[in-house]
C-alpha cells in the first residue's frame, strides 16, 4: 500500500534521511521506532510532503506521491495525526469533528463517539478544555472524519497517563479492525508490541533493524543496543 523506496530528506545541507526504505501494507499496523532524533518525524512529514524527499520514492497504492502537495497527498486517504495534535481550541469537540468531515466518508459522527465514547461525553465543551488524552482521542478522531486508508500517527501516547495510554491503544486496536493501516511513530514498546505486526528501528537516519511483532519481542538484545535512551515503557 505505502512503499517508501530509499528516501534522502535534508535540512539545508544537513542531510537527515539518508535512504529509508519502508513499507506498510494494506490493514497492516506497522511501528517505526528510534531515539530522539533518529528522524522519524521526519520520514513522517516527508510522506506527508510538509518536508519533500529530495532523492528515492513514495509511492502509494502503486502511484508515485513524492512530489505531491501535502494537501493532494492527504486526499489520497493517508491522514497524519502531528505530535502536537493539530485541534482549535475555540472550537468544541462536535465543531472539530464536523469541520474534519470528508464527502464521501464512511465514518460518521456516531461512528467516531462508538469508538471514543468519551467524545461524546465531552462534545460540548471546547477543545483547549479537554486533557491531553482527550485532545489525543480527538485528533485521532478528526483524521478519521477523512476516511483514511492510512492513519499516520506521531507519538500518540507520548506524555500520557498509563491508564489513558491503555484506553487509546484499545481504540487504536477497533480502528485497526476496520481495515485501516497505521503507520506509528512511537517509543512506548508496550504500545508497539501490542499493536504492531511490523517494526522499524531508525538510527541517524537510516533504518537499522526490521522484524515481525513476534521476532521484535523476543528480541531483547536489539532493544538495548538500539532503543536503550529516552525508549524504555514508562514504569507503571
Ligand atoms: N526544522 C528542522 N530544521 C533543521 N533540523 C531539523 C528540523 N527538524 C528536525 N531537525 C533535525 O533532524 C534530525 C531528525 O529529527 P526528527 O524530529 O525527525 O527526529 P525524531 O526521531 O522524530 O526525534 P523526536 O523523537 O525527538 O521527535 C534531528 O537531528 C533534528 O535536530
Amino acid at each position: 500500500m505505502l512503499d517508501v523506496q530509499d528516501i534522502h530528506v535534508f535540512y539545508g545541507q544537513s542531510h537527515v534521511i539518508q535512504g529509508v526504505s519502508l513499507t506498510v501494507r494494506q490493514g497492516e499496523v506497522v511501528c517505526l521506532l528510534g531515539r530522539n532524533g533518529a528522524g522519524k518525524s521526519t520520514t513522517m512529514k516527508s510522506i506527508m510532503g510538509l518536508v519533500p524527499a529530495r532523492g528515492g520514492r513514495i509511492v502509494f497504492k502503486g502511484q508515485d506521491i513524492t512530489a505531491l502537495p501535502t494537501h493532494r497527498i492527504a486526499d489520497r486517504n493517508i491522514c497524519f495525526v502531528p505530535e502536537d495534535r493539530g485541534i482549535f481550541r475555540l472550537l468544541t469537540v462536535e465543531e472539530n469533528l464536523k469541520l474534519a468531515a470528508h464527502a464521501g466518508s464512511d465514518w460518521s459522527l456516531d461512528d467516531i463517539y462508538r469508538v471514543f465514547p468519551r467524545l461524546h461525553e465531552r462534545r460540548r465543551n471546547g477543545g483547549g478544555q479537554l486533557s491531553g488524552g482527550e485532545q489525543q482521542m480527538l485528533a485521532i478522531g478528526r483524521a478519521l472524519m477523512n476516511a483514511p486508508e492510512l492513519l499516520i500517527l506521531d507519538e500518540p501516547v507520548e506524555g500520557l497517563a498509563p491508564v489513558i495510554v491503555d484506553e487509546i491503544v484499545e481504540r487504536l486496536k477497533l480502528i485497526r479492525e476496520r481495515g485501516i493501516a497505521i503507520l506509528l511513530i512511537e517509543q512506548n514498546l508496550e504500545v508497539c508490541t501490542q499493536l504492531a505486526d511490523r517494526h522499524y528501528i531508525l538510527e541517524s537516519g537510516r533504518i537499522v533493524y526490521e522484524n515481525d511483532n513476534a521476532g521484535f519481542t523476543a528480541d531483547n538484545g536489539i532493544k538495548d543496543k538500539y532503543l536503550s535512551v529516552g525508549a524504555e515503557t514508562p514504569p507503571r
